[in-house]
């Protein structure tokens, strides 16, 4: 069964935390994500099959960082004046660095991201992963492995998801498809990765 949960009441190793970004902010910064940024829809082979993901893609990281991703590796951008702040206030927050941002744009409720754990070798044991998500609010599962619980939250507008700890070992996470959601939504998530 699904809960509606807030806060307090997520599994171990997930915090929400909304309006880390004033709702004008995260408008100027998704206008500069998609004028800005090369988005690309790279294909994935699923049995045998390639197909197109159901949502664009863009990777941001410092230069030699890279990050293979269902055996295909993202073109690397470099920071942008924004995303580079945006890096510095949650280093100094986190007192970690994070070498790549993953950006997913949905550009509608019909784009989609299914069940998986970000638990690549290249993100280390327990990864700290900061979420951040602009314009249309959707639905984010995240689902025990063993034990199938799940729960649900939406992601708002100028939120912030921290994944830490256990959550990628123990859990998994999906956006799902909302056919009604006609907005377009960017989930940025701030990365370490080993090289
Ligand atoms: O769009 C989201 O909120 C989820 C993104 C995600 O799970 C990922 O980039 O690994
Ligand atoms: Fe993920």
């Amino acid at each position: 069964m699904t809960s509606k949960l807030t806060k307090p009441e997520l599994p171990a190793g997930f915090a929400y935390f909304p309006n880390l970004i004033s709702f004008q902010k995260g408008l100027d910064l998704y206008e500069h994500l998609t004028g800005e940024l090369n988005w690309q829809q790279p294909s994935i082979q699923v049995f045998g099959k390639f197909h197109p993901i159901p949502r664009l893609q863009s990777f941001v990281a410092d230069e030699g960082v890279h990050y293979a991703y269902s055996n295909h590796t993202l073109d690397n951008q470099s920071w942008t004046q924004p995303l580079a702040v945006m890096r510095n206030k949650l280093q100094g927050h986190y007192n970690q660095s994070f070498n790549a941002l993953l950006l997913n744009w949905y550009r509608d409720g019909h784009d989609t991201m299914g069940w998986h754990s970000d638990d690549e070798a290249e993100l280390g044991v327990d990864p700290l992963i900061i979420s951040i998500s602009l314009g249309a609010a959707r639905k984010f599962k995240i689902k025990h492995k063993t034990t199938g619980q799940q729960w649900e939250l939406m992601l708002e507008h100028g939120s912030c998801l921290v994944m830490s700890g256990h959550s990628q070992q123990l859990f998994q996470h999906s956006l799902p498809k909302q056919s009604k959601v006609k907005g377009g939504r960017i989930n940025l998530t701030f990365r370490s990765i080993v090289k």
